[in-house]
């Protein structure tokens, strides 16, 4: 199957549109959405940020509710919001909502039976961008945010991929996902026991490392968290990745936030500042 629209709207001048896809990666057909910003309207190629969302969402939770359009349009970035795992009848899905469809957690599974099709850090590394940029009107200037397990995947493959990204900004990320019942769980199911595997996801391990690396291109990364986040204790664990980074000297701008929660109503309040971040790290061609 080639890419197939499934829906376009306008929005603040540009255009929202849904498409599906064969992913031969993923073994399944995938869908994403994008938002293209009016620039495009005029001839011009823009800049992505990759929008990796957290556990149940598909493309459209931040489509619909982060309220991104209005500010992606005046900067002129666009946004794709891929879907967060594999999907269909012959995809391995557990009853858990933090396991399985809806829950892939941006990573390469090697264990049964979710290798054959979980190997979502490899569509969102390699797959997606060769597709987006061969038939978009953008620019090889990516930068990638996400929000939970997405904030995880955003950081972990930013961590990875250095050379390939701009910036990274995350909303209340799993920032330790080899020390939380989530992570845990997915990380057994997906990767086994073996720990090395876990530290390739693991935001924390991964910034320890880079100590070791001084050459190694230290990215622009922002992190907003909101203190009302009933999540904050139990699952997203900040201080961890607050002092791996201050162990290895890596410069990470974090923002608390009182009163505010783990849901879109939080992001929606601070994405602005998310774009402008990231728009301040890209490039325009
Ligand atoms: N019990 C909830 C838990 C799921 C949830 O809170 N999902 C968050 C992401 S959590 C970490 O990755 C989310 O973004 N939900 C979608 C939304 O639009 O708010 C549930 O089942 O909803």
């Amino acid at each position: 199957m080639s890419l197939e629209n499934i829906s376009c709207n306008k929005s603040f001048g540009g255009w929202h549109k849904q498409y599906r896809h064969l992913s031969t990666v993923l073994n399944c057909e995938m869908r994403f959405a994008i938002y293209l910003p009016p620039q495009v309207n005029n001839g011009e190629k823009v800049p992505v940020l990759y929008w990796l969302s957290g556990l149940t969402c598909t493309d459209e939770n931040f489509m619909q509710k982060a309220g991104a359009q209005r500010v992606a349009a005046e900067l002129g970035i666009a946004i794709v919001a891929p879907d967060t795992s594999p999907r269909g009848e012959a995809v391995a899905d557990d009853s858990s909502y933090s396991l399985g469809q809806g829950a892939g957690f941006y990573l390469n599974a090697t264990e049964q039976p979710w290798q054959a099709h979980y190997q979502m850090y490899d569509y969102i590394v390699q797959e997606l961008p060769s597709l987006i940029e061969a038939t978009f009107p953008v620019t090889q200037q990516r930068s990638i945010a996400g929000h939970s397990m997405g904030g995880h995947g955003a950081l972990v493959i930013a961590l990875r991929n250095p050379d390939q990204y701009c910036a990274v900004s995350a909303f209340s990320p799993i920032s330790n996902p080899m020390n939380c019942p989530w992570g845990q769980t997915a990380f057994s199911a997906y990767l086994g026991n073996n720990l090395e595997h876990w530290r390739a996801y693991d935001s924390c391990e991964l910034i320890k490392q880079t100590a070791a690396q001084p050459k190694l291109i230290k990215l622009p990364i922002r992190i907003d968290q909101g203190e009302d986040d009933s999540f904050l204790h139990t699952e997203l664990k900040p201080e961890a990745l607050q002092a791996a980074a201050q162990q290895a000297d890596y410069p990470v701008q974090f923002y608390r936030h009182q009163g505010y929660d783990h849901s879109y109503y939080f992001i929606a309040s601070f994405i602005d500042l998310h774009l402008s971040f990231h728009a301040s790290h890209l490039k325009k061609a």
